[in-house]
């Protein structure tokens, strides 16, 4: 027999939130383990009482994971947030009453409670989906009663899908790889259909197969794709600006590197008792003391803020705080003067390295460089500093119907806006946009257009075309001709739902690629809470996902 895997999940508002332990779902897998059904493996999950979720989840292990049979647990009953039937029934292509109805049954023998279930059960494709009651006791005993007749069940639902494959695989339309050099290549057989297309309209999924993820969940995902940024470069003060510095500075010289005045007036002695004192040359800001020049006990030095102390000083006493007493005969120099006030030894002097210690660190490896921190690096000497590589993002409009402003509008056309957006908010946030164009939706212009922002970019943000009408071409383009991982196609979010996060291996480097939604304001949307955050930690940045975006309530 072939592998077989099965799921268990959970539907339940309280286990999902922590606020209760789950001892149904457990419970279920034991009771497959022990049975002589011959899975291999149980894949289990919870999630709250929500149609969306539960579908989701149901959809995942039925269409991508490939799951034999998924066993549900909670919210089959009458009370409003009870809602697993109804998600189930969504997702079921054929109905298996009788499984219910032998569980519904046998159940009443054992409580009139019973009456009040809705279970239901269907297969999917090659899976077959059970609805089993919340509790660990009534769940035991509806997969007993139903146990009898599941093997079999599951022999007849896998014989029928391997012969739906077989014809599936003999009506494909396309085969498309990249080959070794790294040019598309597609085979194409014509049955009568458009070529850009995957499927036969009548044939194309009418569910999309891809699980919704939570806004958090799908973040989560992102981060974790994105390697951290090792590679640096150096650059000039000036264009470092916005910048994640690449590593750490450290003070090669102390600041100031003199005893500096911190103010205009006279450098003296503190401990000197004089009444007058005789005023010596005088120290301004850029010049060193006259060689030889020492303050003595009944002198004082002029001196300006930012010069540096005269030896024999250890104290500047303000300008404001003295008194003339005698000047040279033509009235211009100072050659007396009065101190007016107490000084203490060090006041107003800067020491040696008091703002900043030689071989202190002045910015650590990962600071975000604004101005202060450039003038920092600045004030030690540093001309080019080493930060972070930032990626180099391609945009591009896809649709029939999207055109470049300024060219005439033929009917049913409208001016292409997400790309402007999505280079603007790329170059706002200090990164390098490339512009790509538009795409139209055919399955060959968006390869074409697809190759050429990866060959060139780090990052290709894409808008619309990843939904689920006939002319959405972008997953399976990616997946088909790009065999690109598609981390996940839909976000539980509004606007952005169809919201795509992918990445593939280009020239030995990965690729991220962002397919957002094509309603203008779910690719702005969508942009901030993912493009943003992945671009900030490409960049280098401490804190990528703390982006603030400004909501405003409408009244
Ligand atoms: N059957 C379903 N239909 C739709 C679903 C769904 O779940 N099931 N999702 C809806 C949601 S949510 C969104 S959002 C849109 C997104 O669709 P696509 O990403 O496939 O985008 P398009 O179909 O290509 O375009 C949607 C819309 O946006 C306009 N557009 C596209 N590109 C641009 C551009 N560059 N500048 C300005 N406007 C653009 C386009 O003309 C369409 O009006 O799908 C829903 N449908
Ligand atoms: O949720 Mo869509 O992304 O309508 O706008
Ligand atoms: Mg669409």
């Amino acid at each position: 027999m072939a592998a077989r895997s099965a799921g268990v999940l959970t539907v339940s508002d309280r286990c999902s939130k922590g606020e209760a332990n789950d001892t149904s779902g457990p419970n279920l897998v034991r009771l497959i383990n022990s049975s002589k059904l011959g899975f291999n493996d149980v894949l289990t999950k919870c999630v709250p009482d929500e149609a969306e979720l539960i579908e989701a989840a149901l959809l995942d292990w039925a269409d991508r994971a490939g799951l034999s049979l998924v066993l549900t647990t909670g919210g089959t009953g009458f009370s409003p947030r009870d809602v697993t039937p109804e998600a189930t029934k969504k997702v079921i292509e054929r109905d298996a009453p009788g499984l219910s109805i032998a569980m519904i049954t046998k159940s009443l023998e054992v409580t009139p409670m019973a009456m009040l279930s809705r279970l239901t059960s269907g297969i999917r494709r090659s899976t077959l989906i059970i609805n089993l009651p919340g509790s660990k006791k009534g769940a035991e005993e509806c997969f007993n009663f139903a146990l009898p007749s599941l093997s079999h069940a599951l022999d007849l639902i896998s014989d029928v899908s391997s012969r739906v494959d077989h014809t599936h695989n003999s009506m494909q339309v396309h085969g498309g790889h990249t080959c070794g050099h790294g040019k598309y290549h597609s085979t194409t057989k014509t049955i009568g259909r458009t070529k850009e297309d995957f499927y036969p309209v009548a044939m194309r999924p009418r569910q999309s197969p891809y699980p919704l993820l939570s806004v958090h969940e799908a973040l989560q995902v992102v981060m974790e794709k994105i390697p951290e940024q090792q590679s640096t470069e150096l650059r000039n003060l000036e264009d470092a600006l916005d910048r994640v510095l690449g590593e750490s500075i450290i003070a090669s010289q102390p600041f100031p590197p003199f005893p500096a005045s911190i103010k205009d007036g006279y450098a003296v002695i503190s401990s000197d008792s004089s009444t007058e004192r005789d005023v010596l040359a005088p120290v301004t800001a850029g010049e060193s003391p006259q060689s030889g020049q020492c303050v003595l006990i009944g002198t004082v030095a002029r001196i300006t803020t930012g010069a540096p102390l005269p030896g024999g000083a250890d104290a500047v006493v303000m300008v404001e705080n003295t008194e003339l007493l005698a000047s040279s005969d033509d009235g211009t120099v100072e050659k007396k003067i009065k101190i007016l006030s107490n000084v203490q030894s060090g006041e107003d002097v800067r020491s040696v390295g008091s703002d900043i210690a030689k071989g202190e660190t002045v910015l650590e490896r990962g600071t975000v460089l604004g101005p202060s921190e450039l003038g920092l690096a600045a004030s030690v000497g540093m001309e080019r500093i080493n930060v972070f590589k930032t990626p180099l993002v391609a945009v591009m409009s896809t649709g029939n119907e999207v055109v470049d402003p300024g060219s005439n509008l033929a009917p049913g056309q409208i001016y292409d806006s997400n790309r402007h957006v999505l280079l603007a908010a790329v170059r706002k946030n200090g990164f390098k946009g490339l512009d790509i164009g538009i795409a139209p939706d055919t399955r060959e212009k968006l390869v074409e257009k697809i190759a050429a922002g990866l060959e060139k970019a780090d990052v290709l943000v894409t808008s619309g075309g990843v939904s689920m009408g006939e002319k959405d071409l972008l997953k399976p383009v990616l997946v088909k001709d790009f065999s690109a991982n598609i981390h996940f196609g839909r976000v539980f979010m509004k606007p952005g739902k169809p919201t795509t996060f992918a990445t593939v291996e280009r020239n030995g480097k990965l690729k991220l690629i962002f397919a957002l939604p094509g309603n203008p304001v779910s690719s702005t949307v969508t942009f901030q809470l993912f493009v943003l955050p992945a671009l900030r930690k490409l960049a280098g940045h401490p804190n990528p996902s703390s982006v603030t975006i400004k909501a405003q309530q409408s009244l």
